[in-house]
C-alpha cells in the first residue's frame, strides 16, 4: 500500500477517534530475516482492530511488538517506531518499565493458559504482584463479571482454573488480564481453540469490553473480523529472493470497506476466499 492511501485511511478514521498505538514505518526482524516491512497503522481508542491475512504474513509478530513481547525472542528487533499515546515504546525510558508496559497493554493468547491455581487465584495472583491494595474479593468478582464468567463460576471459586471448559478458561484468562486494569487488550487468535458457542460468547464479550478498552485481535476467521472489528488491517506476504516470505500491510480501513469495497485487488481476492 502506498503511503498516501495509508494517510487517507488514517485521517478518515482519525476523525472518529484518537490513536492509542501507532506503527510508523515499522519493520520487524528475527535475526537477519525481515518478517514484516514498513507498516504504518493506527490503533484507535475504544475500537476493535482486526489483523487478517494468510499464514506467515506477520500478524502475530506485529501484535507482539505492541507490548514488547518480542523482546523475549532472541534476535527479534524492531526498526521504525511503535508509539503508545505518542511516546516511542522502544525508548530507554520504557526498558526499565517493561512490566508496566505489559500491564497497560495486556495479552490473551490462542490457547487458554490459566495458572494451575484456583479460579480465584487466577485473578488475584497477578493483581497482588502488581501491588493491588483494594478489596480482592471485589476485584475478583468485578473481573469475572466483566469477562461474562461470574455466573458460571461464583459457586466454585476455589476449584482449579484448569477444571473449566476451554471457552470458560479463555474467559478466565480475559478476566485475569482485565484484573490488572489494562488500557489495551491484544488478542492473538483468542477463539481458535474454542467451539462455536464459546466463540460467540467471547465475541459478545469483546463488544462489551470495547466501551472501556482498546482491542486488537489477530484472526483467521473472516466472519469473526466482520462480526467484531471496527477497523481491519489486511496483511500479505511476498516471496523473497532467498525463498522466504516477507510480510507487509496491504490495506487498512474500516471493516466494511475492507470486506465490501476494498481499494486493493489482493484484499478483494483474499476476503472473497480466492487465496489464503
Ligand atoms: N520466534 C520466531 N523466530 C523466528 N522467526 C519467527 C518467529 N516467529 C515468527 N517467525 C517468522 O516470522 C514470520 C511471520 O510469522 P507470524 O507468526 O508473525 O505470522 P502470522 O501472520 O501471525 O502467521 P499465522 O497466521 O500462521 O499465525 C514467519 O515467516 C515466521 O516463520
Amino acid at each position: 500500500m502506498n503511503r498516501e492511501s495509508t494517510i487517507d485511511n488514517k485521517f478518515s478514521a482519525k476523525a472518529v477517534n484518537e490513536p492509542v498505538l501507532q506503527a510508523e514505518k515499522t519493520s520487524i526482524y528475527y535475526g537477519a530475516f525481515l518478517a514484516v516491512q514498513d507498516v504504518f497503522l493506527d490503533i484507535y481508542k475504544n475500537q476493535i482492530t482486526a489483523f487478517i491475512g494468510p499464514s506467515g504474513c506477520g500478524k502475530s509478530t506485529l501484535l507482539r511488538c505492541f507490548n514488547r513481547l518480542n523482546d523475549l525472542i532472541p534476535g527479534a528487533r524492531v526498526e521504525g517506531r511503535i508509539s503508545f499515546h505518542g511516546e516511542n515504546l522502544y525508548e530507554k525510558k520504557f526498558d526499565k518499565n517493561i512490566e508496566e508496559v505489559r500491564r497497560r497493554i495486556g495479552m490473551v493468547f490462542q490457547k487458554p493458559n490459566p495458572f494451575p491455581k484456583s479460579i480465584y487465584e487466577n485473578i488475584a495472583f497477578g493483581a497482588r504482584i502488581n501491588g493491588y491494595r483494594g478489596n480482592m474479593d471485589e476485584l475478583v468478582e468485578r473481573s469475572l463479571q466483566q469477562a461474562a464468567l461470574w455466573d458460571e463460576v461464583k459457586d466454585k471459586l476455589k476449584q482449579s482454573g484448569l477444571s473449566l471448559s476451554g471457552g470458560q478458561q479463555q474467559r478466565l484468562c480475559i478476566a485475569r488480564a482485565l484484573a490488572i486494569q489494562p488500557e489495551v487488550l491484544l488478542m492473538d487468535e483468542p477463539c481458535s481453540a474454542l467451539d462455536p458457542i464459546s466463540t460467540l460468547k467471547v465475541e459478545e464479550l469483546m463488544h462489551q469490553l470495547k466501551e472501556h478498552y482498546t482491542i486488537v485481535i489477530v484472526t483467521h476467521n473472516m466472519q469473526q473480523a466482520t462480526r467484531v472489528a471496527d477497523m481491519t488491517a489486511f496483511f500479505n506476504a511476498k516471496a523473497t529472493e532467498k525463498g522466504g516470505k516477507q510480510g507487509y500491510l496491504v490495506e487498512f480501513d474500516q471493516t466494511e470497506v475492507i470486506f465490501q469495497n476494498p481499494k486493493e485487488e489482493a484484499t478483494r481476492d483474499y476476503v472473497s476466499g480466492r487465496f489464503g
